[in-house]
């Protein structure tokens, strides 16, 4: 199940969300579809006749999207006849389903359309019920609601009738007699029916009418859910843009996406350019894998420098700093970008840009555990061919990307014997390498709490955005889950779980990526 957690909805501030139907629940899109297409051939075929002139049927891609699309029936009727010349009176709604006029079409579809439910049936959105159950899981409700007439039947189609704790549907409303949207009168429906507050519940709509009701109606959070190219204006009113409900996390609902299913981050770039409207980025880089491509060996992995210019191009539009597994001034000489802050060895030894004062090191008191566990790796791995050892202040990474494969257990067990001779260290993994460090509570997670603090970024108008692409990129992706922005550099060899929210295919992406970042906060700088 893929979930792409930048937003996490909890019970801490949410007792509810209401969901729209169509577009965010069901996709009801193709029985629409069908049914107008039956409806205006007989009539067009007719016509024809009458008229002597050809019959040129309805074409369910362009005529549909073109004309019906999203448009309450009678326009539909009206737009697509017009598109054809055809004039036809506008009725009332007492016409006969057989008369000729713009309601009377418009019943036929309407009839049609409900018998193409029948037929074909409703399908629903899988992420978004996924998302549904996940809220029951910790006891947020679920509300639906929607403007149309039919949608009792179309909940029963998709099988979803039964999801929901309330519902406000076209009918409802007529009872109720109250406004459709953007007026918020249905969502506010909900919210009473479902006995909580506008502001301790969420909306969610694919429609600009819908957020904007949502808006209007003091709900505490909006998502816009973008399925039709419209995530500028869904915009204006949500609070967050999303393409699926896949990208919403449930706090305390167990849920990590996996590598493969993410949606790229140069593809909804504008999603990103919304999180960052009004706000400011702090972007937080990897290294290896992430600048640079993985290579045989630690000491060839020199940072092209085209990824160099880019970051530091960055570097002069918001915060950059590098936060790597390696020794800080390996990295830092590697890297060579002056003026940027760098964390070595996981976070545990950091240091600002030369001349501003800022260090800190929160494993010396490891130091002489790591020097002894060095000296016990080198004796016990001696002579093993392609093995390398790769001491780094605050850790000790043993390479075996070039060890034959059948003595990968045999690095493994002299890893694991050493660490238990140094209870005070302890083991984790990366690619193609084991690592010793300080069994202390810190990783490159509490690394970024720690600058975000240290340099006064921890605030609503800043977006923390980590790129990684390691296992041990996770507990920064972690950290910033419900702050901030994580994107994994993909492993084509390697499907995993993860915290992040999108992600990006190799180092190429990653540096058009960050120029993309560049330019958007330049344009953006030169337009205020
Ligand atoms: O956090 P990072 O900056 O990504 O550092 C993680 C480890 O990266 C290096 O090892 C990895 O890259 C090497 C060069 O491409 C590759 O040969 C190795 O197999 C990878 O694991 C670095 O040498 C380690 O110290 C870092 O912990």
């Amino acid at each position: 199940m893929p979930t792409t957690p930048n937003l996490t909805l909890s019970k801490d501030k949410f007792d509810a969300v209401i969901f729209d139907m169509d577009g965010v629940i069901t996709r009801t899109a193709h029985v629409h579809a069908a049914a107008w297409k039956k409806m205006f051939d007989t009539f067009l075929e007719d016509y024809a006749a009458r008229t002597g002139t050809a019959f040129k049927p309805f074409d369910t891609a362009t005529d549909y999207t073109r004309y019906v699309d999203g448009k309450p029936r009678l326009d539909g009727v009206r737009d697509f006849l017009r598109s054809r010349g055809i004039e036809l009176p506008e009725g009332s709604p007492a016409d006969e389903p057989q008369e000729e006029s713009i309601y009377a079409l418009g019943e036929r579809k309407n009839a049609l359309f409900n018998e193409q439910l029948e037929k074909k049936g409703a399908k629903r959105y899988d992420s978004t019920v996924d998302l549904i159950n996940r809220l029951k899981k910790v006891g947020i409700k679920a509300a639906i609601i929607s403007a149309s007439r039919n949608a009792r039947a179309v909940l029963k189609s998709a099988g979803v009738t039964d999801l929901f704790d309330a519902r406000v549907d076209g009918l409802d409303a007529q009872e109720l007699g109250i406004a459709g949207k953007p007026a918020p009168d249905v969502f506010l429906a909900a919210a009473e029916k479902l006995g909580v507050e506008p502001q301790r519940a969420v909306v969610v709509e694919d429609a600009q009418s819908g957020v904007e009701a949502g808006r209007a109606g003091g709900f505490g959070l909006v998502i816009g859910v973008d399925r039709a190219d419209q995530a500028e204006e869904l915009a204006r009113f949500a609070d967050v843009v999303v393409s699926d409900l896949a990208e919403v996390a449930v706090d305390g609902a167990t849920e990590e996406a996996s590598t493969t299913e993410l949606p790229s981050a140069l593809d909804h770039f504008n999603h990103i350019e919304i999180r960052l409207k009004g706000k400011h980025p702090a972007v937080f880089l990897d290294y290896d894998g992430t600048l640079t491509p993985i290579v045989e060996r630690p000491e060839n992995a020199v940072i092209p420098e085209e990824m160099r210019q880019t970051v530091r191009d960055l570097a002069k539009l918001c915060t950059v700093a590098i936060v790597s597994g390696r020794d800080l001034a390996d990295v830092r000489r590697l890297a060579g970008i002056e003026d940027l802050i760098y964390a070595g060895s996981h976070g545990f030894d950091i240091a600002g840009p030369a001349g501003k004062k800022m260090e800190y090191q929160s494993g010396t008191d490891y130091l002489p555990d790591l020097d002894r566990a060095e000296k016990e790796l080198s004796k016990g791995l001696e002579g093993l061919a392609g093995v390398q050892i790769e001491r780094k202040k605050f850790a000790i990474a043993v390479h075996f990307r070039r060890v034959a494969e059948g003595d990968h257990p045999r690095v493994e067990e002299t890893v694991d014997e050493v660490l238990r001779q140094n209870s005070r260290l302890r083991k984790t993994g990366g690619k193609m390498i084991f690592e010793l460090r300080p069994d202390i509570d810190w990783d490159k997670g509490k690394a970024l709490d720690y600058l975000l603090e240290k340099l006064k970024l921890n605030r609503r108008d800043i977006v923390p955005v980590y790129l990684g692409d390691d296992l041990t990129d996770e507990d920064a992706m972690r950290e910033l889950k419900d702050r901030g922005i994580g994107i994994i550099v993909r492993d084509h060899d390697e499907e995993r779980p993860t915290q992040a929210a999108y992600a990006l295919e190799d180092t190429c992406e990653v540096r058009i990526f960050l120029q993309k970042l560049a330019d958007f906060l330049e344009e953006r700088a030169l337009e205020s």
